[in-house]
């Protein structure tokens, strides 16, 4: 059995689904991306798993008890890292993570000891007098983390923990969240971005207005679009770009329109890159560059909804 079972499970705010039957397992000691556009219904589904929101519809359990009753032993292994930043700007880093972590029931020296490492996980520890309102948005991030992690939680659930940060505090919670796995953590790591969920996690389950539309390791979700190679054309100018006679080229599957120019999914094997050039040259199109795009798990959501993650 998994660490944590979704059985079935739906929620309805007042007029949205925003959830709707969804079922997965989660195994000890794997990285589980949720990946999905904004809206899909991720922090939902993650609030529900912490208890934090009540379940419309199923049920989900954690470590075989359903998250619904108040078991405070069960709850305490978990650990929420929420979208939304929550620390006490008038407390330092040190008792920032001190205070989240006393919640937990540690006291005295454990607590002390608990407290440096997850600061020292997060690279903060030489800023530990320092009060979250002097960090940059990367760091208050990353406190954050430390906030939710000082107890030693079972399972770790980020939500977009990287949205607007810098690269290097990107890489920090990158790397410190491989580190936290490799220690015995079961992670689920929710984001839109997709070279963040390749990068790190092993299965990835993909979200879509509330459904679960996609669930297998990433290799074999990339596998599963195998038919099929993507090329970005972008070209020098959008003014008038008609697609259909893209389509009447043999070995074309789809084109769609993007910011700088056109994405076009081909025939794996397909011998055709001649005439999609000529045809951007019949347009009076000038192409400024050809990209042949490995399969990645963008062109897996996109294979599967017709949008790209940021539509
Ligand atoms: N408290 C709420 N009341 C009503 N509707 C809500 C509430 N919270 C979320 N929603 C709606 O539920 C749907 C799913 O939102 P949710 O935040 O779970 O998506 P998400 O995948 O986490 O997206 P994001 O990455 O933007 O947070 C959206 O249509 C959203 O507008």
């Amino acid at each position: 059995m998994g660490i944590l079972t979704l059985d079935h499970v739906f929620k309805k705010y007042e007029r949205i689904e925003a959830v709707r039957d969804v079922s997965f397992e989660i195994h000890e000691g794997e990285i589980f991306g949720l990946l999905g556009p904004n809206g899909a219904g991720k922090s939902t589904l993650i609030n529900m798993i912490c208890g934090l929101l009540n379940i419309t519809k199923g049920d989900i359990l954690f470590n075989g008890k359903s998250v619904k009753k108040a078991y405070v032993k069960t709850k305490r292994q978990m650990g929420l890292v929420p979208q939304d930043i929550a620390l006490y700007g008038n407390l330092s880093a040190y008792e920032n993570v001190r205070f989240f972590c006393s919640l937990y029931g540690f006291s005295g020296r454990e607590l002390d000891k608990r407290t440096v490492k997850a600061l020292e996980y997060v690279g903060l520890l030489d800023r530990k007098k320092d009060k979250p309102t002097t960090f940059s948005g990367g760091m208050k991030r990353r406190l954050n983390i430390a906030c939710a992690i000082a107890h030693t939680p079972k399972l770790i659930i980020l939500d977009e923990p990287t949205v607007g940060i810098d690269p290097q505090s990107r890489n920090h919670i990158l790397e410190s969240i491989k580190s936290l796995n490799a220690e015995g953590s079961t992670i689920i790591y929710t984001s839109h971005y997709m070279e963040e969920v390749e990068a790190i996690c092993s299965r990835v389950g993909i979200m879509d207005h509330g459904k679960l539309i996609a669930l297998d390791t990433k290799e074999n979700l990339k596998d599963s679009i195998g038919d099929r190679r993507t090329l970005i054309v972008t070209l020098e100018k959008m003014d008038a770009v008609p697609l259909d006679k893209l389509l009447d080229i043999q070995g074309v599957q789809t084109a769609h329109l993007e910011e700088n120019g056109v994405r076009i999914h081909v025939d794996r094997d397909a011998h055709n890159f001649d005439q999609i050039v000529s045809y951007f040259v019949s347009q009076k199109l000038q192409v400024n560059n050809i990209e042949n795009q490995t399969p990645n798990l963008e062109a897996v959501f996109m294979s599967l909804t017709g949008r790209t993650l940021r539509d």
